[in-house]
């Protein structure tokens, strides 16, 4: 490709970016159009009157100073008062408009962005790390539209400085203004080779800046384990290394793009320059007059202000528009979980829930579930056990479609869940994890998320069958009390049963329990193993275990091994088989105890 044809594209694709992130970003601005209009329309007369300066000097330089006609200077006090107050507010009515529609559209950003986070799926949240999301889906938005407003304020009052100094600059004097004009393209030549070295850069600085994100939250997550393990010095090692590569690709950034305005005040001092040695010819052969050249030179000077202004402008606008375009590609990202046009609606499980030859990975070739199949009937309690990462966890993520299976498919009454609703699939399922999360806010809040509307009676009844009533009597504020980030005033029991409230209140038909009691002491196991009781009754349940003592009523245990059943059957069947991994397991257990 020749110099011109790359020259050519990549003002093409400066353009284009341009013109394509303005359109992304216009639905968002066309609500307050009639107020970015006007904050448009402030913008022409609040730089324009920039060039009344320059374009008075001539009048008074002709009449006052060179024709000594001092009755012209009389009304100058009144004047510059009175151009003072507009241009003062302009700038306030200004500054005001573009702060509100660029608040407004930032935050109507935001509020999309979190829309749509909540729309992505497990695998997604697997795959990015929270400082991302948080750089990603919240700093991004508000750092871009606020910088691109303001900058853009900027840009537009100073362009129309510009405009209106180069008008006096022609007024005054054509030949010179040509000589002018052309110093100020010179100038601006730069401009564009610096876009593409700044996006590599700003890239490099969102990962950079994500890890700081990540390390701060992971303090707070992590804050016993640091602690306990004396983790400071290694922590803050790991900080200042992220903190090091941030300030590296600041000055990266400024060696790439603060050569813009020294470049620029040279080409503008050689411009004034070559203005200066050609005006002598000019009012010589008094092709001007004096006044025309004070004009005309206060003009240009002026107008290296907008100008430079312009330059950086136009850097950190090109910075908001490189955050704008990663604004909306994150519209653009597709989930792998999508539902089927038309989907069935599930009411409640009528018969039976199905594995079918399921076979499930999460990356290519490492297979975690082979060829499983599996039927249990509704009402009835399959227990999974297994060597540790045999793939149960797994096995019961697939049902709630946290991942879709591979090959094979899991039916609910013949239906594939995958032509089922997802909102009314996930509608039929209460899940216990070993650790529940709970949300910072009261006792009452958190149980209320299995079921936003449910009546005082329902939560009465969700507490007792929980075990939690005691509990609760004994508190002041009782189901009020609000519990700390994640519930971290609360015992480990105590959060379980909490996160059982949460799942029975749900009332759903299938009770998914992953490993809801294993971090849990004896005693403490009882009063949860109760709580659980009531919540499997009469419903169709998967309960993972590493206890065998508390899988031995199931009606079906499930031995899964390295992603294969090994075993299956009910608890004395499988005892029978002095061979067997079940009674490998079993004994394992009680030889421990
Ligand atoms: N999100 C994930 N991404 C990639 N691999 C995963 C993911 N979750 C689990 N795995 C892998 O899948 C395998 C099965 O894990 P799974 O958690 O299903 O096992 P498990 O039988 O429940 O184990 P445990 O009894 O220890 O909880 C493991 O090898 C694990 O490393």
């Amino acid at each position: 490709m020749t110099k011109e044809k790359i020259t050519d594209s990549s003002r093409r694709i400066f353009i284009n970016t341009f013109v394509e992130s303005y359109k992304k970003i216009w639905p968002y601005v066309k609500p307050y159009s009639f107020r970015a209009f006007l904050a448009l329309l402030v913008a022409i007369p609040l730089g324009s009157l920039d060039a009344v300066i320059a374009w008075f000097l001539k009048p008074y330089t002709d009449n006052v100073i060179v024709a000594r006609d001092a009755s012209f200077a009389i009304y100058i006090p009144l004047l510059i008062i009175g151009f003072t107050i507009v241009q003062g507010g302009l700038n306030y009515f200004s500054a005001y408009l573009n702060t509100w529609v660029g608040t407004k559209v930032s935050t109507d950003l935001g509020r999309d962005l979190y829309k749509k986070l909540l729309t992505m799926d497990t695998p997604f949240f697997d795959k990015e790390n929270s400082g991302t999301i948080v750089q990603r889906f919240f700093s991004d938005a508000f750092n871009a539209t606020n910088s691109l407003i303001s900058n853009l304020r900027h840009f537009l009052s100073k362009t129309f400085s510009s405009i209106s100094l180069v008008v006096v600059l022609f007024l005054n004097s054509w030949q010179l203004s040509l000589i002018a004009v052309i110093a100020l393209l010179i100038a601006f030549l730069p401009i564009r080779y610096v876009r593409k070295r700044m996006k590599n850069i700003v890239n490099k600085s969102i990962v950079a800046s994500a890890e700081a994100v990540k390390a701060n939250n992971e303090t707070h997550a992590g804050n016993k384990i640091i602690s306990a393990y004396n983790l400071q010095d290694y922590q803050n090692k790991r900080y200042n290394s992220i903190m090091d590569t941030t300030f590296s690709l600041a000055i990266k950034m400024v060696q790439t793009t603060n050569w813009l305005s020294p470049v620029m005040h040279i080409v503008l001092g050689i411009g004034v320059a070559a203005v200066l040695f050609y005006s002598n010819n000019l009012i010589v052969t008094g092709k001007i007059t004096s006044g025309n050249f004070a004009s005309f030179l206060a003009a240009m000077l002026l107008l290296y202000t907008p100008i430079k202004t312009i330059g950086n402008n136009v850097v950190d606008i090109q910075k908001a528009f490189l955050a704008i375009e990663r604004i909306f590609e994150i519209f653009e990202l597709k989930t792998k979980i999508t539902e089927v046009k038309n989907p069935v609606e599930l009411i409640r499980v009528e018969k039976e829930i199905s594995f079918e030859n399921v076979s499930f990975e999460y990356e290519p070739n490492k297979p975690v579930l082979k060829d499983i199949n599996l039927k249990t009937e509704v009402g009835q309690t399959i227990a999974l056990v297994g060597n540790s990462g045999g793939g149960k966890s797994t096995l019961v993520n697939l049902i709630p479609r946290f991942y879709d299976v591979q090959k094979g498919s899991i039916k609910i009454d013949g239906v594939d869940i995958k032509n089922i609703r997802l909102f009314s699939l996930r509608n039929q399922i209460s899940i216990v994890f070993q650790d529940n999360f709970l949300f910072s806010g009261t006792i009452r809040e958190n149980i209320l998320l299995g079921k936003l509307n449910a009546t005082e009676e329902e939560i009465n009844n969700a507490v007792k069958s929980a075990h939690l009533d005691h509990f609760i009597a004994s508190l002041p504020n009782g189901l009020d009390t609000v519990i700390g980030e994640r519930g971290t005033t609360l015992s480990g029991g105590q959060r379980q049963r909490v996160g059982i409230a949460r799942a029975f209140i749900r009332n759903a038909c299938i009770v998914i329990l992953d490993e809801a009691t294993s971090a849990l002491d004896n005693k403490s196991e009882a009063v949860v193993q109760k709580a659980i009781d009531n919540l499997v009754k009469n419903r169709t349940v998967f309960v993972i275990a590493h206890r065998l003592s508390t899988v031995q009523n199931a009606d079906k245990i499930i031995v899964l091994n390295e992603g294969n059943i090994v075993e299956e059957g009910k608890h004395e069947e499988l005892l029978k088989n002095l061979n067997g991994p079940y009674y490998t397991l079993y004994n394992a257990q009680f030889k421990h105890k």
